[in-house]
């Protein structure tokens, strides 16, 4: 096995910036804009961004959390996933421009978990999507509109995104298991 490290803390810090500065100026300013994190890392992650946008100018944006656990297509085939709190900010994300954010995105299939999750808590806006890592191999027509990195990878490596909040530190690692 070998792992690699394609993001330290630095890539991390840059890309949230940059990402930060593209919903502001794709939003025409971020005062619309509702920030709901997919556990587990998805959610510091989203605080991360959010900082990010006050501190460019954007104001105040509310964070939250989305679990997808109850919506996903392969509960069947893994029954024994841990449901995650959904909070969703107080006054609701009906008329907002919802931006979901996560960690990795592969086969695409737990944001289409989370877009269905999203239809019994209100009628955003728009719905957005900002991604860490982008790794390809989607298997349902889902995009980012936010990428931190596109990472080219074989099907058969993993990317793990670390955050400090949860992990010991920043960083993007792809693992081989070869
Ligand atoms: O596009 P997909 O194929 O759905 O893969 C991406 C998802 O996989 C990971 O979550 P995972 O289900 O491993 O749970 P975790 O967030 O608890 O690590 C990652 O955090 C994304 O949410
Ligand atoms: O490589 C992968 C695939 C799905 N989810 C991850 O977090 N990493």
């Amino acid at each position: 096995m070998s792992q690699r490290t394609v993001m330290n803390e630095g890539d991390i810090h840059r890309s949230i910036t940059r990402m930060a500065h593209e919903i502001i100026e794709r939003n025409e300013g971020a005062e619309n804009v509702i920030l709901l994190g997919i556990p587990s890392r998805g959610v510091p992650l989203a605080h991360r961004l959010s900082e990010a946008i006050e501190k460019a100018g954007g104001g105040h944006v509310d964070v939250g959390s989305l679990d997808v656990t109850m919506h996903r297509d392969d509960l069947r085939r893994n029954p024994t996933r841990a449901p995650a709190p959904t909070l969703i900010p107080d006054d609701g994300i009906d008329d907002m421009i919802v931006v979901l954010v996560d960690d990795v995105l592969y086969s695409g299939r737990t944001i289409r978990a989370a877009l269905d999750a999203l239809t019994s808590i209100g009628r955003p806006t728009a719905v957005q999507l900002a991604v860490l890592a982008d790794r390809g191999h989607r298997e349902l027509p889902i995009r980012a509109d936010y990428v931190g990195k596109n990472l080219p990878t074989s099907r058969s490596e993993r990317v793990y995104v670390h955050v400090a909040d949860v992990d010991d530190a920043d960083a993007v690692i792809i693992e081989d298991p070869r």
